[in-house]
């Protein structure tokens, strides 16, 4: 101090030291690209973070990550900015809140440049034509209009109530047909009998190709994307060939289904559905549609479809990991429940007897039961708290430079919401307790959670949602999931990658009443015609 004290005193310094300050300032204040990053685990030159990502149960090791580094933490693959928010307020903040510049996707050269995924809605860069899909599947899937697709949910649901009378062991069938069954209805008009029609076929063959040619190392492109000019003859050209094979089966399922649908219109025969509606008010005064107007409503309904039976299809953003899951999430929201109910039978006791006593013995639960059973409320949301379906979101893409609590996070960085640690900030979170909900109305709502956030939060999460609720309500209602006599002893865990689902169990699903299939039928008969 004392020399600093006898240095200021030279003649020129006080300048000088002046000078420094207005540096130091302009530093911090006004050069944000001075500014220093968020913490996180220290990376290596050219490399990165890569190295310290594990292909397994990623959103844990973030998680942890978050504990100690704090509630955003800053890592590069490659050269690529990556920030993990783990804390609600900070997503609300940055992808609620300033969503005008947090609502991009990155990149993706191998899923939507090769495999020919451009036209998917989930993968569609921030712009015009991002804003036209959000459009269009909002018409469908806001709140207020869903409420006109709930006689076909309640209708799919008695088959799948059926389905799960009949041959329990299929239970995971059953929730595959009903997500197959309610979005080809809602998306085509198309109705199907079991999941062996042309139009589901289709979309399978897409996304297990999608899935086969996603490994880590074709990965790679998405990172260095001058890969993706190397010709098909070249070595290590196989990742290519891969996708350009996929490519064509991701071609024919967006146009076989949309081609039926125009000739079905052409000949009358066309039922309502969200691409006759678009294409009826699109085509001009002549009848003919633009062609980027045909190309949207193509891939956007492409992408409701593949969505509802392959999940939701993005390519990892780190290197090293699962490409994505194999199931849609709907199907693991619903197969995550059972797995819930035979692990937790007091619970699933305590709310058979809350529906019990609600509904009565004469009737099955519906949608407007929902406020006077809060325990069930509670139980399915502990569910998906304790293991919510896509546990990092989708990625954001920053579309320029941003200043968060004094952190500088740079334009172009990809954004992940640790929605696996978000709904871990609660006491004693890895137990199972549904009546923290009724004890503690503070809590966030994991509802409000698991579909993301801001402009590009999930727009069927209302269909989702009356989908989980309701179905899980009849579950529990009609039948006793327990763990099946001889499931073995392979203990259970879940899948690793974008959508989270149990592995493979067995469990015993058991009719609760002998009235069970009188009930079916009644609600059949209360249906809406034509549903
Ligand atoms: C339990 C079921 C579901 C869950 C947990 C879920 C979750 C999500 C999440 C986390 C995102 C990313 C949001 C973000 O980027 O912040 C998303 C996007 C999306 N979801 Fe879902 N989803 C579900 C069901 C559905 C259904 C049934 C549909 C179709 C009817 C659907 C259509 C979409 C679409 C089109 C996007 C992309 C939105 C965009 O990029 O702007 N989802 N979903």
């Amino acid at each position: 101090m004392g020399f600093l004290f006898a240095w200021t005193a030279t003649p020129g310094v006080v300048e000088v030291v002046l000078l420094l300050l207005l540096l130091g300032a302009y530093r911090a204040f006004v050069s944000p690209r001075r500014a220093k990053f968020p913490p996180g685990p220290p990376a290596l030159p050219i490399l990165g973070n890569v190295l310290q990502i594990p292909s397994d149960s990623q959103e844990e090791v973030f998680t942890e990550w978050g504990r100690k580094y704090g509630d955003i933490v800053y890592i590069k693959i490659f050269k690529q900015p990556m920030i993990i928010i783990n804390d609600l307020q900070t997503a609300r903040d940055l992808l609620d809140k300033r969503s005008s510049i947090y609502s991009d996707r990155p990149r993706f050269v191998l899923l939507s440049e090769l495999m020919g995924w451009s036209s998917a809605s989930t993968h569609m860069r921030y712009g015009p034509r991002f804003r036209k899909h959000r459009r269009f599947i909002n018409q469908v899937f806001n709140q207020r209009a869903i409420a006109a697709l709930r006689p076909l949910q309640e209708k799919e649901i008695l088959v799948l109530l059926e389905g799960l009378r009949d041959t329990p062991a299929d239970f995971v069938d059953h929730f595959r047909r009903y997500a197959a069954a309610t979005i080809l209805k809602i998306t085509y008009g198309h109705d199907i009998v079991s999941v062996d029609d042309l139009f589901v076929r289709l979309a399978e063959r897409a996304g297990t190709l999608t899935v086969e040619a996603g490994s880590p190392a074709a990965n790679m492109v998405d990172f260095f994307p001058i890969m993706k000019h190397i010709p098909t003859w070249a070595p290590f050209s196989a990742f290519k060939v891969k996708a350009l094979v996929t490519r064509t089966a991701v071609e024919a399922m967006m146009r076989i289904p949309y081609e039926q649908v125009v000739a079905d219109m052409k000949s009358g025969t066309a039922v309502p559905s969200y691409t006759s509606t678009l294409l009826e008010a699109h085509r001009g005064p002549a009848g003919a549609l633009s062609p980027e107007d045909e190309e949207d409503i193509r891939g956007s309904a492409g992408t409701l479809f593949a969505g509802a039976l392959s999940p939701h299809r993005l390519p990892c953003t780190c290197a090293d990991s699962d490409f994505i899951a194999a199931e849609d999430t709907t199907i693991a929201s619903l197969h995550t429940l059972m797995l819930t109910l035979l692990q937790y039978p007091e619970e699933q006791r305590r709310a058979q007897r809350e529906i019990d006593e609600v509904v009565g013995p004469t009737r099955l639960p519906t949608l407007a039961d929902r406020p006077a059973l809060p325990y069930l409320e509670s139980l399915l949301k502990e569910t998906i708290r304790l293991n919510p379906m896509v546990p990092l979101g989708l990625p954001h893409r920053l579309m320029e430079d941003d200043t968060y609590r004094g952190f500088h996070v740079p334009e172009g960085t990809n954004v992940l919401a640790n929605i696996y640690a978000i709904l871990r900030a609660c006491a004693d979170p890895d137990a199972f307790r549904p009546e923290r909900y009724l004890e503690d109305d503070t809590l966030p709502d994991p509802f409000s959670v698991i579909f993301g956030f801001g402009r590009r939060i999930c727009p069927g999460r209302h269909l989702a949602e009356t989908s989980y609720w309701t179905i899980g309500a009849c579950v529990i209602a009609a039948f006793d999931v327990a763990p099946a006599a001889h499931a073995g002893d392979a203990g259970y865990g879940f899948t690793t990658g974008f959508v989270r689902h149990p592995k493979p169990f067995k469990c015993a699903i058991t009719p609760r009443a002998s009235t069970l299939t009188a009930l079916i039928e009644q609600a059949r008969g209360e249906l809406p015609p034509g549903a």
